[in-house]
């Protein structure tokens, strides 16, 4: 690539207005209209105008400036698709239209006759650049939640998703949620080889379903690495999209779906009872369970009813006692943080970041460790758990909006991250851990007890009732079993192996 002195562009950022002393690399510049230029930089597509330029900038007098070039620069990732037909050529754009919004905009030029030929091969070049890494026309299968969100996820599918997939060629088809359990069923049900994607407009609860119905598959494994799912957030709880997305924007979140680069997602097995379900986000008991499923009757304090529900709980010092035994693949912060270091630098094949499952077996791969009913496995190493005050087992970093309780997970490093913190702890050290969730210190707390493990099995000990949260849907109050299957399941990133969430080292420029 030729010098350039276009600055590395925040693919959210207004397109800048920038000079226009720049060099370009031949064969990227194509001419159009009467005096403009479509140029592929290192970033961006440059659209120079001098016609336009001169208009806006037409001084009181009514004189044209001689020479006055201003340009617009479009991040290649929010270009969603480029046209060129007989006489012309139209680019289709995602603009930001305000910090957490974007909107289909285009640009339109005429292309000389002569021109037709090299245009045709400088709109491939813009789409390769533009697509990357990540499949064009995907066919999506929408799961609308008409009750997602208070009732807006019909409202903002329209709105904010569908124009984004329809200007980015996406070939998608529609469908609402009846019921609860009703995506369970779609999932079962979808032919696999028609779809690349189900996106759920809703919260947390429908992908949950999705995965839950494509595990129910004759050929569950081979499903699950099939189909990537994704949310578009339009629930109350969007853990997915801000660590997929890095956003709980419903448009951002559209383009991150257009753009999005398919990658492993390790899912963790949970078997209670005779049930065996798929967990993608978390496992908790204890206080943060009890904070989430157990305050509904202060709903009226909106948010403000986890920080009461957990401080209440913090100041009285309360423990929920268990039996705790897991399987312990990295015991130690220090070696935590070295693994996730390496993750940066891995861009192996996507096959290559998924266990080896037996696509010939029915159903959902083979549990290593038993289920529940067996005995317990003999590498699990027993935990302390008589004076548990938060058990909570993650497989991405946040859980809402400046909760990043799990900065060291990585979508498929065949590792949960779980966290541990005994309640008898003083309510200063309390009250610090649980302020260090927002300023992103809560792994180096002295009282957070962080490791990366593959099983675990917890059976609450001397309490009638309680909370246990898979994926914040209540279970019941009973020992369950969990083991992760890496790479099991497929979602769609930017990056291709990274969450988009501050881990627990910053991210290379
Ligand atoms: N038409 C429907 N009627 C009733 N429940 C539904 C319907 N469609 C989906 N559901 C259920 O709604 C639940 C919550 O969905 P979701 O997480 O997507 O939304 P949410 O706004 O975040 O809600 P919540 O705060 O209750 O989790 C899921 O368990 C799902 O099965």
């Amino acid at each position: 690539m030729a010098p350039t002195t276009i600055p590395g562009a925040d693919p959210f950022a207004d397109p800048d207005h920038i000079s226009d002393n720049t060099e370009y690399e031949e064969g990227s510049t194509l001419p159009v209209g009467r005096d403009a230029s479509l140029t592929l930089a290192t970033d961006s597509l440059i659209v120079l105008d001098e016609d336009f330029t001169r208009r806006r900038t037409r001084n009181c007098c009514g004189l044209l400036p001689s020479k006055s070039k201003t340009t617009q620069a479009i991040p290649f990732f929010n270009v969603l698709w480029a046209e060129l037909s007989d006489f012309d050529i139209t680019i289709q754009y995602a603009k930001p239209t305000s910090k957490n919004v974007v909107r289909v905009a285009s640009v339109n030029y005429l292309v000389e006759k002569p021109q037709q030929g090299y245009a045709k091969a400088w709109v491939s070049k813009l789409l390769d650049r533009a697509y990357g890494e990540s499949q064009r026309n995907k066919r999506i299968k929408v799961l609308i939640n008409p009750f997602g969100g208070r009732g807006g996820a019909q409202k903002w599918f329209l709105r904010d998703i569908e124009p984004i997939f329809a200007a980015a060629r996406c070939d998608f088809h529609v469908e609402r949620t009846l019921y609860q359990g009703h995506a369970v069923e779609i999932a079962e049900k979808l032919d696999t080889d028609a779809y690349d994607v189900i996106a759920a407009c809703s919260g947390d609860g429908v992908p949950h379903e999705v995965f839950n119905g494509l595990g129910r598959k004759q050929n569950a494994a081979k499903a699950l690495s099939q189909i990537a799912v994704v949310q578009l957030p339009c629930g109350t709880g969007n853990a997915m999209s801000l660590n997929l997305n890095g956003t709980d924007s419903t448009s951002l979140a559209a383009l991150c779906v257009v753009k999005g680069i398919r990658t492993p997602l390790d899912l963790v097995s949970i078997t209670q009872g005779n049930r065996r379900t798929l967990s993608f986000l978390s496992q908790s008991v204890g206080i943060v369970a009890e904070v989430d499923l157990g305050t509904e009757h202060i709903r009226w304090m909106g948010s403000a009813r986890f920080t009461y529900g957990f401080l209440v709980r913090l100041l009285r010092k309360t423990v929920y006692p268990c039996d705790l035994a897991v399987k312990i693949d990295l015991p130690t912060k220090g070696t935590i943080i070295e693994h996730y270091s390496k993750e940066f630098d891995n861009h192996a094949p996507i096959e290559d970041r998924r266990g080896s499952f037996d696509l010939s077996r029915p159903g959902l791969p083979e549990l290593k460790y038993g289920d529940i009913t067996s005995p317990l496995p003999s590498d699990f190493t027993p935990v302390a758990g008589s004076k548990m005050g938060n058990f909570y087992a993650g497989n991405m970093p946040l859980m809402a909006p400046g909760a990043n309780f799990f900065p060291a997970t990585l979508p498929s490093d065949g590792h949960l991250d779980l966290v541990t913190i005994d309640g008898d702890i003083s309510r200063t050290s309390a009250i610090k851990s649980f302020l260090a969730v927002e300023n992103g210190n809560f792994f180096n707390m002295p009282h957070v007890h962080y490791r990366k493990i593959s099983g675990y099995r917890i059976t609450p000990r001397g309490q009638k009732n309680g909370y246990i949260s898979i994926d914040g849907e209540r279970v019941p109050f009973e020992e369950f079993q969990a083991e992760v299957h890496r790479g099991l399941g497929t979602v769609l990133t930017r990056s291709g192996h990274m969450y988009e969430a501050d881990g627990v080292l910053p991210r290379p420029a």
